[in-house]
């Protein structure tokens, strides 16, 4: 899929102007170092409004690879560099937003494989929770742990209905990376609702959460949800675009600051999980019971 960038000179360039938050010496490794075409992903640029959209395409469940996760991460960045004022992020499938990690690549990997994997997913996460760009999550579809990690990484999410969103790390035995629990909390109203969603593993219909506030609207098609997402991105004017920025900075810093600190510790910890005889043995079936379905 080609990727058409349109320059937008009429909007200050946010990421020149917002301090970059420290970041820790040590580089971390990651396989989506390319500069290779986008494959999974598509992003346009409206240069009236300046309001780009990043469709995900890979499919059938928008797994996360290391690969798709890099072309997200970077498809942020440039627009960052692009002069653009806002992103929303959604589907191309008319059934899931994002089924999380791709856990084929999860199953009997080598360790390089896996840190790959894991790397990608922390300096995605970074990425899009950290930029100063509007962010709006489309969620069209299914949105399931790492889907879900997407959505609630960004400031705002429009969901069509009779979908599933939530994070199921519990269930499997897996504890959510405190990260991902920071930003779980960031938007949820409730820091009890929170835990309790967390360690049980709820996944909730998109009506349900709407009620619980982990979405904050429903639309009724994508045409509808793209119009309340632009009508968001719109509510923030232009003069206000580098203190809004700066606001959300200084929000998210902390969890940032915490992040960086514990980076390692993460890596380390998905690493050991992922290579437990136990763990592997659960994903084989895990995976046979998807389709199983069928
Ligand atoms: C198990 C957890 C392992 C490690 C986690 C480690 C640490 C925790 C850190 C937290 C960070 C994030 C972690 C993750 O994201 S783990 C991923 C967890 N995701 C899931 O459990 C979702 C599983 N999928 C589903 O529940 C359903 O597929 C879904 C999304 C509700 C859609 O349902 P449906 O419309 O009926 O579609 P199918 O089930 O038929 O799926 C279609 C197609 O997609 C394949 N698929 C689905 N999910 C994944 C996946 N996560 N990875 C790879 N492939 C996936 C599925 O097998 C079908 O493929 P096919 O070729 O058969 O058509």
């Amino acid at each position: 899929m080609a990727t058409r960038i349109i320059h937008l000179p009429k909007y200050s360039r946010l990421s020149c102007l917002v301090k970059p938050l420290t970041i820790s010496a040590r580089t971390f490794a990651t396989a989506t170092a390319s500069t290779n075409p986008p494959q999974f992903t598509t992003l346009s640029v409206d240069d009236r409004t300046g309001i780009a959209t990043l469709t995900l395409n890979r499919p059938p469940a928008n797994a996360l690879n290391a690969l798709f996760m890099g072309e997200i991460q970077r498809s942020i960045t440039d627009l960052e560099k692009e002069n653009c004022r806002g992103l929303i992020l959604t589907s191309s499938s008319q059934r899931i937003f994002s089924a999380g990690l791709d856990l084929k690549e999860c199953y009997k990997a080598d360790v390089a494989s896996l840190e790959g994997l894991w790397c990608a997913l922390q300096n995605l996460w970074r990425t899009l929770f950290s930029t100063p760009l509007i962010t709006v999550a489309l969620i069209n579809g299914h949105a399931i742990a790492g889907g879900c990690m997407l959505a609630v990484s960004s400031e705002y999410r429009i969901m069509l209905p009779n979908f599933k969103i939530g994070v199921n790390e519990t269930m499997v035995g897996l504890a959510v990376p405190s990260w991902l629990m920071d930003t779980y909390i960031n938007i949820m109203p409730s820091r009890r609702i929170a835990e309790w969603d967390l360690t049980s593993s709820r996944i909730y219909s998109s009506e349900s959460a709407l009620k619980a506030g982990l979405v904050d609207e429903l639309a009724s098609s994508k045409e509808e949800a793209l119009q309340k997402s632009a009508a968001f991105i719109d509510s923030f004017s232009k003069r206000t675009l580098m203190a809004r920025a700066i606001t959300k900075q200084q929000f998210r810093a902390e969890i940032l600051r915490n992040f960086e600190q514990n980076r390692q510790h993460d890596l380390d910890i998905y690493l050991s999980t992922m290579q437990k005889p136990s763990m592997q043995e659960f994903l084989g079936e895990y995976l046979q019971s998807l389709d199983a379905k069928k």
